[in-house]
């Protein structure tokens, strides 16, 4: 038995055993008799030959793959793909692309991927480049994109379309969409584009415009929910790397070396978290998500020293965000914010080198040869690697299918390995964060052998906030990321 309940908020479908879909809204919601054409690619040479080629209307992907002979089915989502009929002509399409927020790699191969899949899957040829994220779509030109103009961006860092913070006039971008005739935008963008893509949704809605708005969720912090990793990350942990061998190389040659490398990672640390498990050089890993301390027992200092005793040379990984309070409280600075209303962040890194030269210089009387190495936008201005330019790839084809198919409001991303929809509202409620009661922060602290910097009282209320263990992958809106 289904039954649903729905507003622009959320479509909520039940089923069965627990059974719970979580939709996303389509044309249909609010325009009456949309006209439906055949899907185009059932004469395309290039997919003839594929076997059940279209996705079935019902198929649906489970949030939750460890379930119990017992349990509820759990929250599934509408899964991406191409379906038999589309709710536009090739030739009615008019299409527009943006990028908002900081640089990640593979936003050109997404752009590229959108403007050639548009163009060879569905012969859509009217294509705008929206230059200079939201403020693009009423303060700028328009740039034309055409599988020629996008032909190599993949080879590039950055974005062609260049990208911005503030500026979301919401009004003013859905009277654009509307001036140049746009029925499909392409967002593309993190945790705040995200939000403002839902907001022109629901004004396109209001206004009663026949146009689809797809989001692709990019983060190179990889701080969005629900879905299994954002693009560019994997490219970004391999080019820090890069820093963590140039650290360790520095810090081993020099007697009592200390190798201090900063990554990118404003709230969530993975960036830092993997880069550390990757390299198996570093010795301590700092997080937004695990406070830590500098002086007394069990404190950083003590560790640093512990560990110049018995190596001569050590490599700290801190993330950008990790121990801001204790940053700002030393430098007493102001709540300063970028045009989008982040936070902006002190230099941790800068703060945690002079604490532990300070520290040498006073109390050991121990000469230490610290080298600071700051490569946090290198890691998001380089070209995407091989796989993130496939995940880009089938980010880019899912978000068609899906928009040709007459869905809008939906963020597109793998969940669980299957490509879905996901409404906005659940990748923007609560950012992705590294549980530090889950194996995979535990698997860290192995590696390193850092200290937890808890309290046994720490652990208990650590523990308390996730639940038992099992709770996490039970949990509806975490992520397993324990495996
Ligand atoms: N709540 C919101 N409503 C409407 N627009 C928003 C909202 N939050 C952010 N935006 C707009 O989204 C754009 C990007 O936001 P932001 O600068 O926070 O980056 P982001 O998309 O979160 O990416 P990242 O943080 O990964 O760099 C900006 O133009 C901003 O004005
Ligand atoms: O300096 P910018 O470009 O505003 O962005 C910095 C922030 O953007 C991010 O890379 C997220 O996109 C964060 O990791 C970082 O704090
Ligand atoms: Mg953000």
């Amino acid at each position: 038995m289904m039954g649903s309940s729905g507003n622009t908020e959320s479509k909520v479908v039940k089923g069965d055993a627990g059974y719970v879909l979580e939709d996303v809204p389509h044309l249909t919601d609010y325009i009456a008799d949309l006209q439906t054409y055949p899907n185009p690619l059932q004469m395309n040479p290039a997919y003839l030959v594929v076997k059940q080629y279209f996705v079935n209307e019902d198929d649906t992907v489970a949030q939750k793959i460890v379930v119990h002979k017992n349990g509820p089915r759990g929250t599934h989502f509408r899964r991406a793909g191409p379906r038999q009929k589309v709710y536009f002509e090739s030739d009615e399409v008019h299409a527009c692309i943006v990028t908002c927020g900081g640089l990640c790699p593979g936003l050109n191969t997404v752009i590229r991927e959108i403007v050639c899949g548009l163009y060879h899957m569905y012969g859509v040829n009217k294509i705008l480049g929206i230059d200079g994220g939201y403020r693009g779509f009423y303060s700028k030109n328009t740039v034309t994109l055409t599988p020629k103009v996008v032909y190599d961006i993949h080879k590039r860092g950055g974005t062609i379309l260049g990208t911005s913070r503030g500026g979301h006039d919401t009004s003013k971008i859905v009277d654009s969409i509307q001036d140049h005739g746009i029925s499909q935008v392409y967002v593309i963008g993190g945790d705040g584009t995200q939000k403002g893509a839902a907001v022109i949704y629901e004004e396109l809605r209001r206004r009663g415009l026949k146009v689809a708005v797809a989001g692709i969720p990019k983060t190179i912090d990889n701080d969005i929910p629900v879905i299994d990793k954002s693009f560019g990350f994997d490219t970004a942990v391999e080019e820090a790397q890069r820093a963590i061998n140039a650290a360790h190389v520095e810090a081993e040659s020099s007697e009592n070396g200390i190798g201090v490398v900063k990554l990118m990672g404003r709230y969530s640390g993975f960036i830092a978290m993997y880069a550390t498990l990757a390299s198996r050089d570093v010795d301590c890993c700092l997080i937004p998500e695990s406070p830590f301390y500098l002086e007394g027992k069990g404190g950083l200092l003590k560790f640093i020293e512990k560990r110049l005793k018995e190596n001569g040379h050590m490599v700290i990984v801190v993330a950008e965000g990790a121990g801001q309070d204790r940053v700002s409280e030393s430098l007493q600075s102001m709540d300063d914010q970028d045009a989008s209303g982040n936070k902006l962040l002190q230099d941790v890194g800068l703060w945690i080198s002079h604490k532990i030269k300070d520290h040498f210089a006073k109390h050991q009387k121990t000469v230490i040869n610290l080298k600071y190495i700051d490569p946090t936008y290198m890691i998001r201005a380089i070209p995407s690697n091989a796989s993130d330019n496939v995940y880009c790839t089938l980010l880019a084809h899912s978000a068609i299918h899906g928009a040709m198919a007459g869905y809008t409001g939906f963020t597109v991303g793998p969940v669980n390995g299957r490509h879905a929809y996901i409404p906005f509202h659940r990748i923007t409620e609560t950012p992705n964060k590294v549980v530090i009661s889950d194996r995979m922060w535990a698997r860290l602290l192995s590696s390193t052998n850092q200290p937890s910097f808890l309290s046994s009282k720490d652990i208990y209320e650590a523990k308390d906030e996730e639940g038992p263990p099992t709770q996490l992958l039970d949990g509806e809106y975490c992520k397993d990321t324990s495996q």
